[in-house]
């Protein structure tokens, strides 16, 4: 009788270990979501200094992609020009390389997913997020970060950002409601200044502070 008490709890737990796993190293991952210029790269970094995440922003990686002279570089450089979401197996192989190459266990990643098909896939690979992070800005005050942020970017001109606009509404928001439907989402004002955010952020990333 005890064995067969005992058998569904040995289940629950071998599943619980093959989640999250990548290659022999158990990962925690939280996704950064928010429209474009709504303070995700900013929070990212104030997070990384004091709860001792990895950064993976996917427009980064992206970006270094083109740069690298890959031969997805001219496809890439084009979508994110038009303000498009590249297809999810580029993105993913970009995001389990860099999670692979870093000794870290503990990741945000930052503009993924972007919508379902980013989602879905990347759920196929068995990793799935702590909790979702939600940068709630409006638009009028996205536009004028956006215009004013200086990187050099290709798509940080006005047609391009309405275009990116149009897409987080049509594609990326679901993904956030998706998430909300499993309780994951965790939402910040984020139109306020730098430092209020953040104390916000903290407020979220407590159980995951640093040990000292
Ligand atoms: N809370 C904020 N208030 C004012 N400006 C901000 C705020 N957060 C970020 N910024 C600025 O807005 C621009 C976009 O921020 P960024 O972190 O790159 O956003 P995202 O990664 O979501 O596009 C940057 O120039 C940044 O310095
Ligand atoms: N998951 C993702 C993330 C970004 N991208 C592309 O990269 C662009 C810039 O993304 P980003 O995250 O650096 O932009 P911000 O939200 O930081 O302004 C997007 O508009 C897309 O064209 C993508 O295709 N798929
Ligand atoms: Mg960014």
């Amino acid at each position: 009788m005890g064995t067969v008490v005992d058998a569904p709890a040995v289940v629950t737990e071998k599943e619980v270990v093959a989640e999250n796993m990548l290659g022999d190293k158990k990962v925690t991952v939280v996704f950064v979501l928010g429209g474009p210029g709504s303070g995700k790269g900013t929070q990212c970094s104030n997070i990384v200094e004091h709860f001792g995440f990895t950064h993976l922003s996917a427009g980064d990686l992206l970006r270094a992609e083109i740069k690298s002279g890959s031969e997805n570089g001219t496809m890439i450089e084009n979508m994110i020009k038009e303000g498009k979401i590249v297809p999810s197996e580029v993105t993913i192989k970009l995001l389990q390389q860099a999670m692979i190459k870093n000794e870290n266990d503990k990741f945000l990643i930052d503009g993924f997913p972007r919508n379902e098909e980013n989602r879905a896939a990347f759920e196929n690979t068995k990793i799935s997020p702590a909790f979702v992070l939600f940068f709630n800005c409006s638009e009028e005050e996205m536009e004028r970060r956006l215009l004013g942020r200086n990187e050099g970017r290709v798509d940080d001109n006005i047609e391009t950002i309405r275009k990116r606009f149009k897409v987080f509404v049509e594609s990326s928001l679901p993904v956030i409601e998706y998430y909300d439907a499993k309780d994951k989402v965790k939402k910040i004002d984020a139109a306020k200044p730098i430092p209020e955010v953040f104390e916000d952020v903290k407020a979220i990333f407590a159980p995951y502070a640093k040990a000292t």
